[in-house]
């Protein structure tokens, strides 16, 4: 059958007019009883196939999708988590941490060496925990060289639609192919304090923390088998960070791989029996704990809980006790500014009968690989009624991830956007070279729409806690006072800034920002009100994205 060019091809009329040529007596012939019978069945199968092309047009016209962008550790999941079991594991990498820079202590490691511990400029004396506390400022210019830039001379967006801006991310050379230049001086550093003591004390906590670590693998391997990703393994294994200064002169940094939680999919993490509801009862995976029923797994699990439990003392002693934060001070280990913090909620997090609270949830960390899709059904709540289906992507944001965004781009009705304010003074854990404010306003910048300047509670407790100033991370910041009255207006003026700057240009865009500290859920759920406002009054139909 030959259809005009602009037939349907599951047209109903088309598929069920008679063959041509075929004669009154055929129709009635047993031949042809059995080519209607199969005529009938092909015109069922059409119009389900037309029913159901209707019924998926009509549910994508209802549907609203919106991608979740920014850099790791940005907040985006945590405007979508709703599993928990990851906080045993927050809780136990913070325990192994320490252990491990007790350890580095006794076999006397330099501090620069230590995974946690991040270069830091001349005249810093503290840093990040988890993350990577940041040297001078450094930016990447548009071609993709590294340079020495003012936060403020970022530029303005050259209008570039979602697709260039996608294809930006993706064509981000590796960090081994541009110039380290993050040498420090260390001439005006003062004379580093007496190495702490350690005693049998801490000997004995190692010791019987020691447990933990297996809990710690086999709880991660649950999660799903390669669900974890080691930063700086592969491309700058070992390497990342060539000279640093760690109090006492520069010295060669090599970082051993700095391990994060990751799922692919927070369904399968959920699937695999580590939910907000408990463990056990799923199926096996065949990895680890499990069997085809679950009831090992629980049991296993359970053993896990209890062995954290009954290390809950020594966790409350090692992490009270004044030499081991003596020595995480010196080794620059800032756990409390990392996400997924959780030792001063041991009494309650390290017991048999935990329950997370939803606070818990949003404070754990657990990275996200590759692309998680949520479907929200009408999404409706007492703050929140959006009156139609949503489809939130969250994608992971680190560096080597962002490839994976590029499809995403594709009829999207809005991107949110979270930059983590609090991060002037960090770097990106992938490349120890940028600077992680810098790098997610240079992300911003090429083109999206609203954006979530993300952890100002965090951004405030640095600037109340007297860190350095941001002018020793980002050069433009001036003589300015370091204080949040004068801080922070200024990623709202440089938005402001960049969005006027893209106006001029042939395509317009609307931008929309929200200072925002997502593990609040109360502000955060009144935010999300007037961005679906936005994103509904908007609906995008006069974007210009691809
Ligand atoms: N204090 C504070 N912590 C936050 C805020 N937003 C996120 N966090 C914490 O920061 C950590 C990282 O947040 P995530 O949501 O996992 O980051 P992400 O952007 O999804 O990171 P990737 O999955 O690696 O791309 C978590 O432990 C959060 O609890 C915030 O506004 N304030
Ligand atoms: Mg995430």
């Amino acid at each position: 059958m030959v259809l005009a060019p602009d037939s349907d091809p599951i047209s109903w009329s088309v598929h069920t007019r008679a063959p041509p040529g075929e004669t009154p007596e055929e129709r009635t012939s047993l031949g042809s009883s059995m080519k209607s019978r199969r005529r009938r069945g092909a015109m069922r199968l059409i119009d389900e196939l037309r029913r159901e092309r209707e019924r998926t047009k009509k549910e994508a016209k209802g549907v609203v999708k919106v991608l979740l962008l920014g850099q790791s550790e940005s907040g985006k999941s945590t405007t979508l988590k709703t599993w928990r079991a990851v906080i045993q594991l927050n809780l136990l990498k913070s325990v192994i941490t320490i252990l491990d820079a007790l350890q580095a202590e006794q076999d006397g490691e330099s501090s620069s060496s230590n995974p946690f511990a991040t270069p830091t400029i001349p005249g810093s004396s503290t840093s990040t925990g988890y993350a990577n506390t940041v040297g001078p400022s450094t930016s990447r210019s548009r071609s993709g060289s590294l340079s020495q830039q003012p936060f403020r001379s970022l530029g303005a967006s050259s209008g570039s639609s979602l697709r260039q801006a996608a294809d930006a991310f993706a064509a981000t050379p590796p960090s081994s192919s541009r110039s380290r230049n993050n040498s420090t001086s260390n001439s005006k550093m003062p004379p580093p304090p007496p190495l702490p003591i350690l005693s049998g004390k801490h000997q004995l906590l190692k010791l019987r923390l020691a447990p933990l670590r297996s809990v710690e693998t086999d709880l991660r391997r649950r999660l799903g088998a390669g669900a974890e990703e080691d930063y700086g393994i592969g491309r700058d294994a070992g390497v990342l960070g060539d000279v640093t200064n760690n109090g006492n002169g520069s010295v060669p940094l090599r970082r051993k791989a700095t391990k994060e939680f990751t799922v692919r999919r927070v369904k399968d993490a959920l699937d695999s029996g580590i939910g907000a509801n408990g463990y056990g009862g799923a199926s096996s995976n065949g990895h680890g704990y499990g069997n085809a029923n679950g009831k090992r797994r629980e049991e296993d699990v359970d053993e896990a809980t209890e062995v954290i439990a009954s290390c809950a003392d020594d966790i409350r002693e090692l992490w009270g006790d004044e030499v081991v934060r003596s020595i995480l001070k010196r080794r620059r280990i800032r756990l409390e500014d990392g996400g997924g913090f959780f030792l001063d909620d041991v009494d309650r997090i390290a017991s048999r009968t935990y329950a997370p609270s939803s606070d818990d949830v949003v404070r754990a960390r657990l990275r996200t690989l590759g692309v998680q899709e949520y479907r929200i059904k009408n999404m409706t709540s007492h703050l929140l009624n959006f009156g139609n289906d949503w489809l939130l992507y969250d994608v992971g944001g680190s560096r080597t991830g962002r490839h994976a965004w590029i499809p995403y781009f594709e009829g999207v009705n809005a991107i949110i956007f979270l930059a983590p304010l609090s991060c002037f003074d960090e770097r990106l854990l992938e490349d120890p070279h940028i600077n992680r404010l810098e790098d997610s306003f240079l992300l911003w910048k090429t083109g999206l729409l609203i954006l979530f300047m993300n952890k100002c509670d965090l951004l405030k407790r640095k600037l109340r806690k007297g860190r350095q100033s941001e002018r020793t991370y980002l050069p433009s910041y001036g003589d300015r006072p370091n204080d949040m009255g004068t801080v922070g207006p200024i990623p709202e003026r440089q938005v402001q800034g960049l969005c006027a700057g893209s106006n001029t240009q042939a395509t317009h865009r609307s931008a929309y920002y929200y200072a925002t500290s997502v593990t609040d859920t109360k502000t955060t759920a009144m935010t999300l009100v007037a961005v679906k406002d936005i994103i509904l009054r908007e609906h995008l139909k006069n974007a210009d994205f691809v």
